[in-house]
């Protein structure tokens, strides 16, 4: 098949988590597994929503211990490779000891865009276990070009591999993407990686920003299965960049059966622009914010827009669930001060 242009890493059963309610099965991981082993993957992602000890009510609970998840996926792998997040914090060091010794590779670190620095002892770690570790800067959008470079240096020096712009809000456009990713090349000499989110339908236009500015590892999930919005269609990221005359390494064909034939038969419900992924896009909201925000809006009565246009105006970040239920109980008093 010839050497790959860059690597497709697929997040369906870590960010496809976040849509399904942190609810997968161990059949439905193993079925997944499979086909993207199948399929030519070399690398993907398996955890909670939010990373290792993300199971909690914070962030909401899973249904089968995550550990149990990335075994399964291991053991159903003749080639690919299983990846984990971790966000320093709601994981500890001891979670990724454990998810290396079920069979996991690969760990990325996540922090805010401007909080790197809490990830020097993480991926240490991983360097030390001997896995690819990769650092994943979140909510990119939030930071100008010249602090993601300094954050990216930092991730760089404390052994990451590959260093990610991520865009947690699906709020960056393709030309923001650009500048991001080239400043990075430039100034980084380790590999630069892109993980997008759909909310503006901006998905895949901004993969192909990332890879034509020099991004050598691209995110993506089958049927879109993510948060807010979802992510790049990994499926179709295969045929766009095929066109594009870029080697993916990845079977057409066998990529979109497991989509089709697997994720679709047990996805809650189509991965869509809706009102309220729209305005994530629009006012810069973190994508696992979306299904905490309907029940919080359903709980007090109030419109989920609302409650996301003032997160935004907020600069809420990863963590700050409990800021949701805050304001939408702030929205409900004043609507009910006005009766
Ligand atoms: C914990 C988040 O879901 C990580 C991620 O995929 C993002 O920020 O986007
Ligand atoms: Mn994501």
């Amino acid at each position: 098949m010839g050497k790959r242009s860059f690597e497709i890493l697929d997040v369906t059963l870590r960010d496809g988590s976040h849509a399904m309610k942190h609810a997968f099965t161990e059949e439905q991981v193993r079925e997944t597994a499979r086909g993207l082993d199948q399929a030519g993957v070399t690398y993907f992602e398996v955890t909670h929503g939010d990373g290792l000890g993300g199971s909690s009510l914070q962030y909401g609970l899973s249904a089968v211990d995550e550990l149990k998840l990335i075994e399964a996926a291991v053991e159903e792998c003749k080639s690919s490779q299983v990846s984990v997040l971790l966000l320093p914090g709601i994981g500890v060091k001891e979670d990724l000891q454990e998810a290396v010794k079920v069979g996991a590779k690969m760990v990325r670190v996540a922090t805010h865009v401007t909080e790197a620095d809490v990830a020097a002892q993480h991926i240490a770690l991983g360097r030390e276990l001997g896995l690819k570790t990769i650092g994943f800067l979140m909510m990119a959008h939030m930071a100008p070009v010249e602090k993601i470079v300094e954050q990216g240096k930092l991730f760089e020096s404390y052994g990451a591999e590959v260093v990610y712009v991520t865009d947690s809000a699906g709020y960056l456009l393709p030309h923001e993407v650009k500048e991001r990713i080239a400043a990075l090349k430039n100034e980084l000499t380790c590999e630069v990686g892109f993980h997008g989110h759909n909310n503006l339908s901006m998905a895949m236009a901004n993969t192909i920003a990332a890879v034509q500015a020099g991004a050598t590892y691209i995110d993506g999930s089958l049927r879109c299965l993510g948060a807010g919005s979802g992510n790049t269609q990994t499926e179709v990221m295969v045929a766009v960049l095929e066109r594009l005359g870029y080697n993916t390494g990845i079977d057409l064909y066998k990529i979109m059966d497991v989509a089709n034939d697997v994720v679709a038969k047990y996805m809650h419900r189509p991965q869509e622009v809706t009102g309220s992924s729209l305005i994530m896009g629009y006012s810069g909201v973190y994508s696992s914010f979306l299904l905490h925000t309907q029940a919080a809006a359903q709980k007090f009565g109030v419109d989920e827009r609302d409650i996301l246009v003032e997160l935004g105006k907020m600069k809420a970040v990863g963590g700050q669930e409990d800021l949701i239920y805050d304001v939408a109980q702030r929205f409900a008093l004043k609507k009910s001060s006005l009766v």
